[in-house]
């Protein structure tokens, strides 16, 4: 029998969240681990075992925000975080509640139009804004 070709194991996914509310873009600072500590993203997390990306992020929104969120379609790009974790980006929309930072997040920011340069993202975040600005409107 012939031996099936080496396949590297796929990546576990993590999904960040460009949720989109009135025009504004939410964007969260990080508070751990120290390695982004102080600098936003897109809140999310990693995908658990049989999870789809759309649940993957909408379970994390309640856990880290404690709101109910849609996740409405994939933004273009795929970023490597460390071997074997790929960042990708989803957008959403708010279903109810007021997010606030339960979890790993020490400041919340509602960011329009003019405003995506105001904080310091990530760099696989910033990477994905232009995708992200055409969503917004002032
Ligand atoms: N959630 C999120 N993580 C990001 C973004 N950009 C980016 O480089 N990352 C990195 C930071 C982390 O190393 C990794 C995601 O880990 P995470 O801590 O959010 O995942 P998680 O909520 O499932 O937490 P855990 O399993 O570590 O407890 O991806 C982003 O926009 N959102």
């Amino acid at each position: 029998m012939d031996e099936a070709p080496e396949q590297p194991p796929a990546p576990r996914i993590v999904v960040g969240g460009a949720l989109v509310h009135q025009g504004r873009v939410l964007a969260a600072r990080r508070s751990t681990p120290a390695a982004v500590a102080g600098r936003w993203e897109f809140p999310g997390g990693k995908a658990e075992p049989g999870e789809t990306e759309a649940q993957a992020l909408e379970r994390e929104l309640l856990e880290e925000l404690g709101v109910r969120a849609r996740a409405l379609s994939r933004l273009p790009g795929a970023w490597t975080v460390r071997p074997g974790l790929e960042l990708r980006f989803w957008t959403a929309e708010l279903l109810a509640g007021e997010p606030r930072p339960l979890q790993e997040h020490d400041e919340l920011r509602w960011l329009g139009p003019d405003e995506l340069d105001a904080v310091d993202w990530i760099g696989h975040d910033r990477e994905v804004l232009p995708h992200v600005a055409p969503l917004l409107h002032p």
